[in-house]
C-alpha cells in the first residue's frame, strides 16, 4: 500500500473507492462487508474521504454512465469503467479540480497490467467530460438498475418511482431517537422535532461528538424506522418479544418505555451491537441468540415486535450500494422467510396480544401483500388500523393493510426511509 505524499495526495482515498466500486459492482459485495478490510490501512481522514467518495459516487451512478456513454463506443473492462465513473463524478458532482482528478485516475490504471493500456482511454475521456460539466445538472434524477425498478414500477407507477429516485439521490439526514423527551438535549442538538417525535440533526459530521452521546441521551434511528416501536406503543411492565432485534434501536425503544423486552436475533456479531447499545443508554434488555423460527416459550408474550429480514430497499438513500450488489435473486427465499416469521410470531403471542410486522422495503410482496397472505391463513386475525393513527402520521400513508412510508414523502424536510408497519390482533 502507497502512503499519501504532496504530490499523490488524494490517490490512497481514490485507490480505496475504487476498490470499493469494484467490490460492490463486480463482485456483488455490500459496502458495509468489504469496508473494515479494505479500509484498514488508510489514515483515518482518507479513509473517510474514500468512504465518501464511493458512497456519493454509486448515488449517482446512472449520471456518471449517461455522461460517459457518448464517449465510449464500447464499455470498457468494469474496472476501468468505474475509474471513469469516479472520476465523472468527482468533476461534475463534487467539483473538485479536473486535473488533480484525471491525473490520479490516469495513474491508478497504470497501477495494474491489466489496465495500463486503458490510461490513455482514461485521459481523454475524462479531459471530453470536464468540457462537458454543465451538462450534468441537467441530467435526470439517477434511475434505479432495471431488475429493481421493474418491480417497483408494477407497484407504484412511473410517477411515484421517479420522485422515489429523486429522494434516492438527496441521500439521507441524520435522525435520532430520544430516551425521554427532553427538551436540553434537543436545544443542545440544535435538531428539529419531526411531528412523529424523532430529531433530525443538521451538519453532522461525527455522530459520537454529538451532545448527549456519551450520556446515552438518544441513539440514530430512521424516522420511519422509529414508527413500529411507537405503533406497537409497549406499556410499563409488559413482556415484549422484539422477535429480529439487531442492532437494537426498536429493542431500545421498547425498553425505555418499561416494558420487559427479550431481544432476539439470530446473528452473534450483530447480538454484540444490540448488547452494546443498550449498555451505552443504560438500558435493560433480555438478549438471546437463536433463529426465530426455532423460539419457544411457556410463558406468551403481551406484544411482539417483527422487524422481519428483507430486502432493505427502503433504505437506498442511506446504502446507495444496494442496487448494484444485489439483483434480487435473494428475494423469493426472504418473502417465504417472512411467512413463517409471522406464523411463529403468532404461536408465540397471548390470544389477546397484539403483533406489530414490519420491513424497510419499499415491496409490496413484503408489505401489503404478506398482510393480505396472512389474514388469509389465519381467519381469526385482524389488522388494527386505528393503532397506526399516531401523531404525526399522515392519514393518507394508511392503506388497508397497513402504513407505508416512502423515501419521497417530507420531500422538505429531507424525506424519510421506506417502510411497512401493520398491527396484528386476534378477533
Ligand atoms: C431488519 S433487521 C432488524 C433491525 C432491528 N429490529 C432494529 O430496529 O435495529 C433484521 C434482523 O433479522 C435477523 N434475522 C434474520 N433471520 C433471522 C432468524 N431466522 N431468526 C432471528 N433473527 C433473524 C438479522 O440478523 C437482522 O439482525
Amino acid at each position: 500500500m502507497k502512503t499519501s505524499s504532496s504530490k499523490d495526495a488524494g490517490l490512497d482515498a481514490r485507490r480505496t473507492a475504487l476498490a470499493l466500486l469494484d467490490a460492490v459492482t463486480i463482485e456483488n459485495r455490500l459496502l458495509s462487508e468489504v469496508l473494515p478490510a479494505k479500509t484498514a490501512r488508510l489514515e483515518p481522514s482518507d479513509r473517510a474521504r474514500a468512504q465518501r467518495l464511493v458512497t456519493e459516487a454509486l448515488r449517482v451512478l446512472d449520471r456518471c454512465d449517461r455522461m460517459l456513454g457518448p464517449h465510449l463506443s464500447k464499455r470498457p473492462a468494469p474496472h476501468v469503467m468505474n475509474a471513469l465513473r469516479l472520476g465523472v463524478y468527482e468533476i461534475c458532482g463534487a467539483g473538485e479540480a479536473s486535473h488533480g482528478v484525471v491525473n490520479s485516475y490516469v495513474s491508478l490504471m497504470q497501477e495494474r497490467q491489466k489496465s495500463s493500456h486503458f490510461k490513455g482511454l482514461v485521459n481523454a475521456v475524462l479531459r471530453k467530460v470536464v468540457d462537458e460539466g454543465a451538462k450534468w445538472d441537467r441530467l435526470p434524477a439517477p434511475m434505479l438498475p432495471k431488475w429493481l425498478r421493474k418491480p417497483l414500477l408494477a407497484d407504484y407507477g412511473k410517477e411515484v418511482v421517479v420522485a422515489i429516485e429523486a429522494a434516492h439521490a438527496q441521500g439521507a439526514p441524520l435522525d435520532v431517537t430520544l430516551k425521554n423527551t427532553n427538551v436540553d438535549t434537543l436545544m443542545a442538538l440544535s435538531a428539529d422535532l419531526l411531528p412523529t417525535g424523532s430529531l433530525r440533526v443538521p451538519n453532522v459530521s461525527q455522530v459520537t461528538k454529538l451532545a448527549g452521546f456519551e450520556d446515552g441521551d438518544w441513539w440514530v434511528q430512521d424516522a420511519a424506522a422509529a414508527l413500529p416501536a411507537r405503533i406497537l406503543a409497549p406499556q410499563k411492565g409488559e413482556r415484549i418479544l422484539d422477535m429480529c432485534a439487531a442492532p437494537g434501536g426498536k429493542t431500545m425503544q421498547i425498553s425505555a418505555a418499561g416494558a420487559e423486552v427479550t431481544a432476539l436475533d439470530i446473528s452473534e456479531s450483530r447480538m454484540k451491537r444490540v448488547v452494546e447499545n443498550l449498555q451505552r443508554m443504560y438500558l435493560p434488555a433480555i438478549p438471546v441468540v437463536m433463529d426465530a423460527l426455532e423460539y419457544e416459550t411457556k410463558d406468551l408474550f403481551d406484544a411482539i415486535l417483527l422487524d422481519a429480514p428483507c430486502t432493505a430497499t427502503g433504505t437506498i438513500r442511506r446504502h446507495p450500494d444496494l442496487p448494484y450488489a444485489k439483483d434480487g435473486s435473494d428475494f423469493p427465499g426472504l418473502f417465504e422467510l417472512q411467512e413463517l416469521m409471522i406464523d411463529r410470531a403468532l404461536s408465540l403471542l397471548k390470544p389477546e396480544g397484539r403483533l406489530v410486522y414490519c420491513t424497510c422495503s419499499l415491496l409490496i410482496d413484503e408489505g401489503e401483500e404478506q398482510v393480505r397472505d396472512a389474514l388469509a391463513r389465519h381467519p381469526d386475525l385482524r389488522v388494527d388500523l386505528e393503532a397506526l393513527k399516531i401523531p404525526g402520521v399522515d392519514p393518507n400513508w394508511i392503506g388497508p393493510e397497513g402504513l407505508r412510508t416512502r423515501p419521497d414523502f417530507w420531500p422538505e424536510a429531507g424525506g424519510m426511509d421506506g417502510f411497512f408497519v401493520t398491527l396484528f390482533r386476534r378477533s
